[in-house]
């Protein structure tokens, strides 16, 4: 085990592991193949290898909802379907950090963090976020051109947008000061309007390049967590990596994230010892080529061991 103390965890130091298989809040089969792909490579081992008790009794079931009684509502695609799974998420992430584990979400699309993110804030109310992304994933019920809730998790956690009745569950508990990105290279121009009105703080890929990552990581932990005191969810959408490194997945943007800079962020955010929840997103096996796949799902359960305190030394 690293010598850094997690100042949020009861001993034994415990993982609690969620599985989610779901592809619905974008249109490309096979992410939700993700989770499966991370657990046979042996991520549940590997954890137990770096000192961690690790509690996973198999992957979420979900509540199916046949598309046509999900008709879409203004733009969005399986408006009740994403509901429904992200709120069930929601419950079993909170409950397991209720129980002093850290949930640890495989993914699966990235609206599922609409789930992780209530459920922590759920046990955790001070809670800040920190999003690894090409993406801001903030687009509103208003903005969005595609209708992918994967691409709208955060206006949810924020409270933006016009309401919609079927998500009155999601408590809106997020402070935009409490939100930062990294990574971000590919935004929507309603994006950008919604970035700058509400004055969240975001390291874009040119700040990352201007800055180098060091500086940029406590930069992000500056804003968000001035006095390295509160807890910390990590939602890493492995699109923040460069396609050259993590190719298997649904939206891939060149210019992302070097391997290094992407295990940097995960190693810097272990080291606070405020870690309380970790979600990786996107990974989906059923893009690109076998060695792509293998590669993608290697770096996958190699930022996730990062996270939680492997070393280099
Ligand atoms: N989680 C993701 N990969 N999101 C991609 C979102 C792309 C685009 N901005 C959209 O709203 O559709
Ligand atoms: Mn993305
Ligand atoms: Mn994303």
């Amino acid at each position: 085990m690293s010598a850094i103390v997690n100042k949020f965890l009861p001993s034994p130091k415990t993982i609690a592991i969620v599985g989610c298989p779901f592809s619905g809040g974008q249109t490309k089969i096979g992410v939700d193949k993700g989770p499966i792909h991370l657990v046979e490579a042996g991520l549940v081992n590997q954890l137990e290898e770096i000192g961690w008790s690790v509690n996973f009794d198999g992957h979420h079931q979900f509540e199916e909802i046949q598309a046509a009684s999900d008709p879409p509502i203004g733009k969005l695609k399986n408006p009740r379907l994403v509901s429904r799974v992200c709120e069930s998420v929601a419950k079993v992430v909170g409950e397991h950090a209720r129980n002093g584990q850290l949930p640890v979400t495989l993914g699966g699309d990235h609206s599922l963090a609409m789930g992780t993110i209530s459920g922590t804030l759920n046990s955790y109310p001070e809670a800040c976020v920190i999003w690894i992304d090409a993406h801001a994933d903030i687009n509103t019920l208003e903005t969005t051109g595609s209708g992918n809730i994967h691409g709208m998790p955060v206006s949810f956690l924020l409270g933006l947008g016009e309401k919609i009745a079927e998500y009155s569950w999601v408590k809106s508990a997020l402070k935009p000061e409490r939100l930062v990105y990294i990574g971000l290279r590919d935004i929507d121009a309603g994006e950008k309007r919604i970035l700058k009105e509400n004055n969240i703080k975001a390291f874009s890929m040119h700040e990352v390049d201007k800055y180098g990552i060091g500086k940029v990581v406590d930069m992000a932990l500056d804003h968000v967590n001035p006095n390295r005191d509160l807890p910390i969810h990590l939602s890493f959408d492995v699109d923040a990596l460069d396609p050259s490194v993590a190719p298997s997945t649904g939206t891939p943007v060149r210019g992302g994230l070097t391997f290094r800079e992407g295990h940097y962020i995960c190693e810097a955010i272990h080291e606070t010892g405020l870690l309380v929840a970790l979600d990786l997103m996107e990974v989906n096996p059923s893009l690109a080529d076998p060695e792509s796949v293998r590669q993608t799902i290697a770096v996958g359960c190699s930022l996730v061991r990062a996270a939680l305190g492997e070393t280099l030394l």
